[in-house]
């Protein structure tokens, strides 16, 4: 058989295993919503619908919020926040939220919270701690920015360059890597949802560091992201001419999410992780995909990893190994909240390779948002998040 015959069998196994997975769990999550909450239906909510607040709903996240939320059955938002937009009806700002029946868009010093029960906080780091600290004690938050991920406040201000100005909300705040933190995202009020480069590099990183099956002190991350993971506001990096047609690495050796990344994995490990970690801006618009270098423990093969990744992940919905070689792309999980892993033996050097791709603004930022209000307030996890991936 020919090398390429055999690479496209393995490449179909590979996904007529992840189809029987998804529809079997899609199924069991139907089930329980079905018993769990009625739906809702046009502008006709059931008593079970959760009136949601949109702080920084002119901004990428808050818009990407919007447009899961639409296919949301029991989230209702009722209250969105901007700074500068604030005043404006959404569809001026969002052209393409145009059809859908939204509140218009108004400062948060006028925002009457008593009325809602959950917020999405898609706002700046430095400037969400301030606004957080002012919400009422009854709403659930899921905080989109950096703001309250880093357990140790002197390791918030050395890399984010001003002191934590609400620490005991700090110590409140879980950690909102879904996959892995489930059972205390269930009872928690504040989640500090994970940047996008950590998502996808701890996704597949925790369960083999947990196994003891790689050397956590020799981790090397090659990652690239879409331009929209640095947001809406103008920048004069940001401009077309400077990101098109071409790649500009960043932050090398001094990116802000490497103390979250190394938070994790050090967790994972019961002892201090390092990484080298280069993140790249290329051009495209979203999605995210993290190279990922590792040294595997003494003895250990690259089927060992494979294994371990499989059961850590057969269980859950989002995160899907692919088989057999078959390589994660960026356009297989555009608009979606899937994180696809593979991992590959360098056969020269020893090494394992793991390439991991997100959609920076669904999994690497609003997607697991849902999906974290989702655990919080009892809801299938999925509400919200079945999207096919938009291809080509
Ligand atoms: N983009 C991404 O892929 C990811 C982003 N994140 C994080 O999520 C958060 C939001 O990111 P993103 O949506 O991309 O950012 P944007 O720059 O696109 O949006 C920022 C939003 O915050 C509002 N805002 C800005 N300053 C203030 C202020 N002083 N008071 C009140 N509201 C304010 C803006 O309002 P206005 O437009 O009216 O000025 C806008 O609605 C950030 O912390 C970001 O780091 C996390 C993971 C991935
Ligand atoms: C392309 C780009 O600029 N990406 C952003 C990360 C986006 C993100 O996850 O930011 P938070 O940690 O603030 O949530 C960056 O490198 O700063």
């Amino acid at each position: 058989m020919s090398a390429t015959a055999f690479s496209s069998i393995c490449f179909d196994r590979g996904c007529s295993w992840k189809v029987e997975k998804i529809s079997k769990l899609r199924k069991r999550n139907e089930g329980k919503q079905f018993v769990t909450c009625s739906m809702k239906s046009g502008n006709n909510t059931s008593q079970n619908t959760v009136r949601i607040g949109v702080l920084g709903a002119s901004g990428y996240t808050g818009a990407e919020v919007l447009r899961l939320l639409a296919n949301h059955p029991q989230f209702r938002v009722t209250l969105m926040t901007a700074d500068r937009k604030a005043g404006q009806p959404i569809a001026s700002v969002f052209p393409h939220l145009i059809t859908q029946d939204l509140p218009d868009l108004i400062a948060v010093k006028d925002a009457n919270f008593s009325d809602v029960e959950a917020v999405f906080c898609c706002l700046p780091h430095g400037t969400t701690q301030e606004i957080i600290k002012g919400l009422p004690q009854h709403l659930k938050i899921v905080d989109l920015s950096a703001d309250f991920r880093l357990r140790d406040i002197s390791e918030y201000a050395e890399w984010y360059g001003q002191p934590h100005s609400a620490p005991d909300l700090q110590k409140e705040a879980v950690y909102g890597l879904t996959e892995i933190a489930r059972e205390e995202i269930k009872t928690a009020r504040l989640v500090a949802n994970p940047g996008c480069y950590p998502t996808s590099i701890q996704l597949p990183l925790v369960p083999l560091i947990k196994a003891n099956l790689i050397e956590p002190r020799n981790v090397i991350i090659d990652a690239k992201s879409g331009v929209s993971g640095a947001g809406r506001s103008a920048k004069e990096n940001l401009l077309y001419t400077e990101v098109a047609e071409g790649i500009n690495s960043y932050g090398i050796t001094r990116h802000r999410h490497v103390p979250e990344i190394e938070q994790g994995l050090s967790d994972a490990a019961r002892s201090k992780v390092t990484v080298s970690f280069t993140p790249h801006l290329i051009p495209m618009i979203r999605g995210m995909q993290s190279t990922i270098y590792v040294e595997m423990a003494s003895g250990v093969r690259i089927e060992d990893l494979y294994e371990q990744l499989k059961q850590s992940y057969e269980n859950e919905e989002f995160v899907v190994l692919l088989e057999n070689g078959a390589i994660p792309r960026t356009h297989s999980i555009r608009g979606t909240n899937y994180c696809l892993i593979n991992v590959f033996p360098d056969r020269i050097t020893g090494r394992a390779i793991i390439v991991s791709v997100i959609d920076n603004l669904v999994k690497g930022a609003s997607g697991q948002a849902v999906q974290n209000l989702n655990v919080m307030m009892g809801f299938p996890e999925n509400s919200g998040l079945n999207y096919q991936p938009l291809f080509p």
